[in-house]
């Protein structure tokens, strides 16, 4: 029996603008995929951030291809989403749901050794605001249970940067992992600045603090305390040239923008033969795609704390979450698949 598979186009509210890089967002536009084989239904989310993966357009143009592929049978679904990085996520997202569910396995016992997983750390994503509302917003996310917050910065001078991080410091207190987050937005020196005021502040890892294309400035900025974690920068190189280059200590694998759960777990086992950490975050997802990210996270072995804690982020979203967040932890859905069946009739 062959593959059946729909789509849906779904608009998320977030609860404000979240500022990334250049960009920022106010609503997350996207698909619902259902896919059913042999009477198991499998749930999956195409939702594209210009910028990090195809437009919106083109998404809904490549998962049309891959209804015609299910429907005429020849079998190339995959091949018809290969290039659009969201649709091939929400495509593979819905067969891997299938598969588990067929298996009565949660979903990240497929991707990763099969092992039980309770629960994977997760940081507090502070969006860019003056240092007053930033130091007010981690304070908060510490006393709702978050051991890590990660910062945007980049947006104001660095010595504004510095101030918000040094505040953030004297409000969550020394116990608590400060991340940043520059989306590529300084200069060498600027960075070589920069990081020398977080390693004062105790900041862990540095995200993107160069662009995406500086492989050699990433290497060398290495070493001097915080570690150098690349997002935009892995999706620009992949992992072989990343090593070549020594550019960084921290892989961020956000699987809507790397094409898939799978291509994800690709890199995760790269990582793990070179030494190198990798950690989950979102694009700022539905529920689908939120929780596809935390079996990911949960099939890393030792994972440090991912960017899953974004559902706060969102005014409305797809239907239940299925996943609770406590002390710093998300709990990691135990039932069969993705976990979630109630988005395709509720929406
Ligand atoms: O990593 C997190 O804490 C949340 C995810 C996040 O920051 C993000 C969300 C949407 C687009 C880009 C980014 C980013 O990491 O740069
Ligand atoms: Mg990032």
């Amino acid at each position: 029996m062959s593959l059946d598979l729909q789509f849906r186009p779904f608009e998320l509210e977030l609860e404000q603008p979240f500022e990334s890089g250049d960009a920022t967002i106010t609503t997350r536009e996207g698909f619902l995929i259902r896919a059913e084989f042999q009477e198991v239904v499998g749930i999956g989310e195409a939702t594209p951030l210009p910028g990090w993966t195809e437009s919106l357009e083109d998404c809904e143009c490549a998962l049309e291809e891959a209804v015609d592929a299910a429907d005429d049978g020849s079998g190339a679904v995959l091949d018809a989403v290969e290039d659009t990085a969201a649709a091939r996520h929400g495509v593979s997202l819905a067969i891997a749901d299938c598969y588990a569910t067929r298996g009565a396995r949660p979903l990240y016992q497929y991707l990763g050794d099969g092992s039980r997983v309770a629960r994977v750390p997760v940081n507090s994503t502070v969006g860019d605001d003056d240092a007053d509302a930033t130091a007010a917003a981690a304070r908060d996310a510490v006393d709702r249970g978050f051991r890590s917050c990660k910062l945007k910065v980049g947006r104001r001078s660095v010595d504004e940067d510095l101030t918000r991080v040094e505040r953030v410091r004297e409000a969550v207190g020394d116990d608590v992992e400060v991340r940043v987050d520059a989306n590529g937005s300084w200069t060498f020196d600027e960075a070589v600045e920069a990081i020398r005021g977080l390693d004062d502040a105790d900041v862990s890892i540095v995200e993107q603090p160069l662009p995406a294309g500086a492989l050699e400035g990433h290497a060398d900025l290495r070493g001097r305390g915080p570690k150098i974690a690349l997002d935009e920068g892995l999706l620009e190189h992949g992992v072989d040239a990343i090593c070549e280059a020594s550019a960084a200590d921290v892989l961020i694998l956000k699987p809507m923008a790397l094409g898939g759960l799978d291509v994800a777990r690709e890199v995760v086992t790269w990582t793990d033969e070179l030494g190198l950490e990798s950690l989950v975050t979102t694009t700022i997802d539905g529920v689908v795609a939120r929780t596809a990210a935390v079996h990911l996270a949960a099939s890393v072995p030792d994972v440090p704390p991912c960017g899953l804690a974004t559902g706060e982020l969102l005014k409305t979203d797809l239907g239940r979450d299925p996943v609770l967040f406590e002390k710093g932890a998300a709990v990691v859905p135990q039932a069969k698949g993705l976990g979630i069946d109630d988005v395709w009739g509720a929406t």
